[in-house]
């Protein structure tokens, strides 16, 4: 007896199937990915887990390409969450020496492939070096016009929210703001992804069904998509293949 979620997943197979040739109407405008299943790609080739990032690396760019062409405004990688920090010192520190690595080989091609590329996430706790590489791509990259690259590294979605909750407390206690003018709009504002639109299309690889305090506001009527594919393996093709069951899918925002 198929679950509920099988059968959902092989009528969104076939679909995709169905859908050779990427429609260049209705591309979701912001893309979010959650980067999973590293670990266990390399466990699985019996590597250490680091080489799954490793390899998760050279992903990045080939998705990042796959979506300027596309057409995306705006993508955003999961690269680090507040619960990584729970891992083994030496993966954490393999993961958060990435972000130096990759841009020091790619920035220059972002540049010319006019990327922005922009963070979100608690950017004061992490390395100097972490930051010095990231700082400089942002500072770099500032006035491009092109695909905006935004890296989620040290974050939390509940922090975040907790964060803008307490700013907007702190500015009716100052009498900036009164209580009536806190709505859905105003909250944005305080949230680090202010002046981005919500994600049209989030995609997670590796199997995991959850979000895992990924963009938990932001994601509130975003299309999910779920692959068992893990995310060294994950190519270009698996992303068309997500935003082709995106354009079938009606967007409803809630209604009918
Ligand atoms: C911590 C971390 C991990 C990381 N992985 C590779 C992708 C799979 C997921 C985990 C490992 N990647 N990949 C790119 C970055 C990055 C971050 C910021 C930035 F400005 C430029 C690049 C990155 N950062």
């Amino acid at each position: 007896m198929l679950d509920r979620f099988s059968k959902w997943r092989a009528k969104e197979k076939n679909s995709s199937e169905a859908a050779a040739q990427l429609e260049h109407v209705n591309i979701p405008e912001h893309v979010a990915i959650i980067m999973d299943g590293n670990g266990r790609w390399a466990k699985k080739k019996g590597l250490p887990r680091v080489a799954g990032h490793r390899e998760g690396m050279k992903v990045v760019n080939k998705i990042v390409r796959k979506a300027n062409d596309v057409g995306v405004k705006v993508l955003t990688l999961y690269a680090f969450s507040t619960e990584n920090w729970k891992r083994p010192k030496t993966e954490v520190d393999f993961l958060l020496r990435l972000p130096e690595r990759y841009l020091n080989s790619e920035l220059p091609t972002l540049k010319k492939e006019n990327v922005r590329v922009r963070l979100m996430g608690s950017l004061d706790n992490l390395p100097d070096y972490t930051l010095r590489a990231v700082r400089q791509a942002v500072e770099e990259t500032k006035d491009n016009t092109g695909l905006i690259l935004n890296f989620a590294l040290n974050y939390g979605s509940r922090f975040e929210m907790l964060e803008a909750i307490k700013q907007i407390s702190e500015e009716v206690k100052a009498g900036k703001l009164e209580s009536t003018d806190i709505n859905e709009e105003l909250m944005q504002n305080y949230l680090m992804t202010a002046q981005l639109s919500d994600p049209d299309l989030l995609i997670r690889t590796s199997g995991e069904i959850r979000l895992s305090n990924f963009m938990l506001w932001q994601a509130a009527y975003s299309e999910l998509w779920f692959t068992d594919v893990l995310w060294p393996d994950f190519n270009e093709h698996h992303f068309t293949e997500a935003i082709a069951v995106y354009q079938k899918r009606a967007r409803r925002y809630g209604g009918v």
